[in-house]
């Protein structure tokens, strides 16, 4: 018996390095004080953190997986997680400085930037980005549902400068239009949200979902279970 040929995509899958930033974290996850203590706070972010890293590494055309980190405690969280470490410089630049300056030393390698607070992140989302990208040179920006940007793949890495800040998304496709650069938009529920405020807890199915990674795609959930008190502002 003849098997017909798989329908194998034959473009060129590029070699991408995931860069996942990570904020010192006495000072992460401020929004959030309102409703968690610092200790909440940081075990929140250590849960989506690690989910982050394990959706990065599930993706198909990532080799390699690099936490920026701005403290000893990061360092140690990217350390046990098994990918590479970046301290960055301090000074007054932020994310977008810590960025730029990774931009710097990958040179022309393709780069999937992915914040540390997705919670519902996917290894299928980050191949989608991939598949998306329009060519080398090229981007593509997933938005969140607040405008920021839940992904950004470059290839090459530095080809438009990192824009976070409010209305991310736009500026970074405003960025890449005007360097000539294609750029597609892509809209993914699992980069679209990342936890900022207390009531983004409830959007991803719960405290207790998201500290115990069941969120996203047959997780439990337990908006209902969990007392609305611990959210006084929502
Ligand atoms: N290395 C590094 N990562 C950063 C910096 N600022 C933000 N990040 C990371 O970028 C992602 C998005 O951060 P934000 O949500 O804007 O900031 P946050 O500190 O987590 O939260 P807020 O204190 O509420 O603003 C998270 O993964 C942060 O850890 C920075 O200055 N350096
Ligand atoms: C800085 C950003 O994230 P946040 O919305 O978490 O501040 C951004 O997406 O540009």
């Amino acid at each position: 018996m003849v098997c017909p040929d798989p329908v194998v995509d034959s473009r060129p899958q590029p070699a991408v390095v995931a860069v996942v930033p990570l904020k010192a974290i006495g000072s992460s996850k401020t929004r959030m004080a309102p409703a968690l203590s610092p200790d909440d706070r940081a075990l929140l972010l250590r849960r989506t953190f690690d989910r982050v890293v394990a959706a990065a590494r599930r993706c198909v055309a990532v080799t390699e997986v690099l936490v920026v980190v701005g403290d000893d405690r990061g360092a140690s969280w990217a350390m046990m997680s098994g990918a590479s470490i970046v301290r960055e410089t301090p000074g007054p630049g932020g994310l977008n400085a810590a960025l730029a300056e990774v931009d710097a030393s990958l040179g022309k390698t393709p780069s999937l930037v992915i914040p540390a607070d997705l919670p519902l992140v996917t290894g299928e989302d980050l191949d989608a980005m991939v598949d998306a990208l329009p060519g080398v040179p090229g981007v593509v920006v997933c938005p969140t549902a607040d405008g920021g940007t839940g992904g950004l793949l470059r290839a090459p890495g530095g080809i438009v400068p990192p824009c976070y800040g409010p209305g991310s998304a736009d500026a970074h496709v405003d960025a890449a239009r005007r360097a000539g650069v294609p750029v597609r938009r892509l809209l993914l529920p699992g980069l679209a949200l990342d936890l900022d405020r207390p009531s983004d807890i409830a959007l991803a199915g719960g405290w207790r979902a998201v500290t115990s990674g069941s969120t996203g795609p047959g997780g439990a959930g337990d908006s209902e279970t969990r007392p609305v008190e611990r959210y006084p502002h929502r």
